[in-house]
């Protein structure tokens, strides 16, 4: 701990830390100010929200999503937004995690009393994370539970017909996906990802039915763990049993490399992706309506019935490539399948009895 006072209170307490923001010492009740206050600023600045609105907040039990809950139920009554909070939690059927994890947003319902909805991915796909990961295998399963769950809280908020829904990402988050899809060249996805909300009327690009935004865009995620550290709050601290997603942890430990050597790295990348212009001539994916399920598609089938087709018909691989690819695998499958005399998976699976 910092022998030093408060730079804050100009010295009329000692500092309990460093803020890691400005890396300046703090007290407590400072360091809590200037937090809650930043994101109340961050609100009204980006006009996050309108009185009367009801706001769907995506509770998964984490850090970030709790400190989100606290935050907008203190702020909404101490600066009167006169907004509804509710809510919202995706069960992904991940055992031994999201069921514990859910165990916390459960906890903490009574302690905001917030009304809260849980939908699972078995009841809205037929497949739980258990059972798609013994089908895919570790490898490429965040796709299936990224584009589940993007679904899920759309379907879970026009449940509720909430105006709005809220996710706790945060500034470091959004550094790491600004540098992702530089590197993938995904410009669609670049231009989507340094918004603080998307899906509203100043958004035209592919994404979501509900609008949605990132209160904690420019929050550091060391900030919100000392926050919620020193606020006690009740969150759930295990990592994904299932995430070994390589790609965005390397780009996290470059990123915590270059905050070492340069403290503002993070909101530099974020201001930096803020300002990138879109060459008007690069093509853009058009949002739609999926032809099967009428939620949100930038194609005429969307991702989540792609994938689930794949995994109903025994190809869960199929889904995770290209669309075109998967459209041609699928229509020769289904060609070769509905004449038992030519079917290849027939003869393969014939094949293999005979070899057990
Ligand atoms: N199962 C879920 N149910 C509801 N919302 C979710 C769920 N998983 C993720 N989210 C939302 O998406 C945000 C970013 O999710 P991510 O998986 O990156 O988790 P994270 O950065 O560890 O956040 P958290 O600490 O809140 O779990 C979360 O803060 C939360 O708002």
């Amino acid at each position: 701990m910092p022998s030093a006072t408060c730079v804050s209170c100009n010295g009329q307490r000692p500092a309990a830390l460093v803020r890691p923001k400005t890396s300046e010492p703090y007290c407590k009740q400072c360091f809590f100010d200037a937090f809650e206050r930043e994101i109340h600023e961050t609100i009204v600045k980006e006009q996050l929200f309108k009185p009367g609105e009801t706001i769907a907040v995506a509770a998964s039990g984490g850090k970030d999503s709790t400190v989100l809950a606290h935050v907008l139920k203190l702020l909404n009554e101490r600066h009167s937004y006169g907004l509804k909070l509710v809510l919202l939690s995706i069960d992904e059927g991940i055992t031994g995690y999201r069921d514990d994890s859910l165990e916390t947003v459960k906890r903490n319902q009574q302690q905001y009393e917030l009304p809260l909805i849980i939908l699972t991915y078995k009841e809205l796909y037929g497949w739980s994370m258990d059972e798609i990961v013994k089908a895919v295998g570790r490898k490429n399963n965040c796709t299936f539970c990224g584009v589940f769950r993007r679904q899920a809280l759309d379907r879970g908020a026009m449940k509720l017909s909430v105006n709005k829904i809220a996710t706790g990402h945060n500034a470091d988050d959004i550094a790491e996906t600004i540098l992702m899809n530089i590197l993938r060249g995904d410009i669609a996805r670049l231009k989507r990802c340094t918004l603080i909300m998307t899906g509203d009327e100043s958004d035209d690009s592919e994404g979501s039915i509900i609008p949605r935004c990132k209160p904690l865009k420019y929050a550091y995620e060391k900030e919100i763990v000392l926050y919620a550290f020193y606020k006690r709050l009740d969150y759930f601290s295990t990592e994904c049993l299932y995430s070994p997603n390589a790609y965005r942890g390397n780009i996290r430990t470059y990123i915590k490399d270059l905050e070492r050597l340069r403290p503002s790295s993070i909101i530099d990348i974020i201001h930096s992706g803020e300002q990138l212009l879109v060459k008007q001539s690069t093509k853009m994916p058009v949002q739609r309506v999926c032809e099967r399920c009428s939620y949100c598609s930038s194609m005429p089938i969307c991702k989540a019935c792609l994938l689930i087709e794949g995994l109903n018909k025994g190809v869960p691989k199929l889904g995770i490539g290209k669309t075109e690819r998967y459209r041609k695998e699928m229509q020769k499958k289904d060609e070769c399948c509905s004449d038992q005399s030519l079917c290849h998976c027939m003869k393969e699976k014939l094949t293999v009895n005979e070899h057990n």
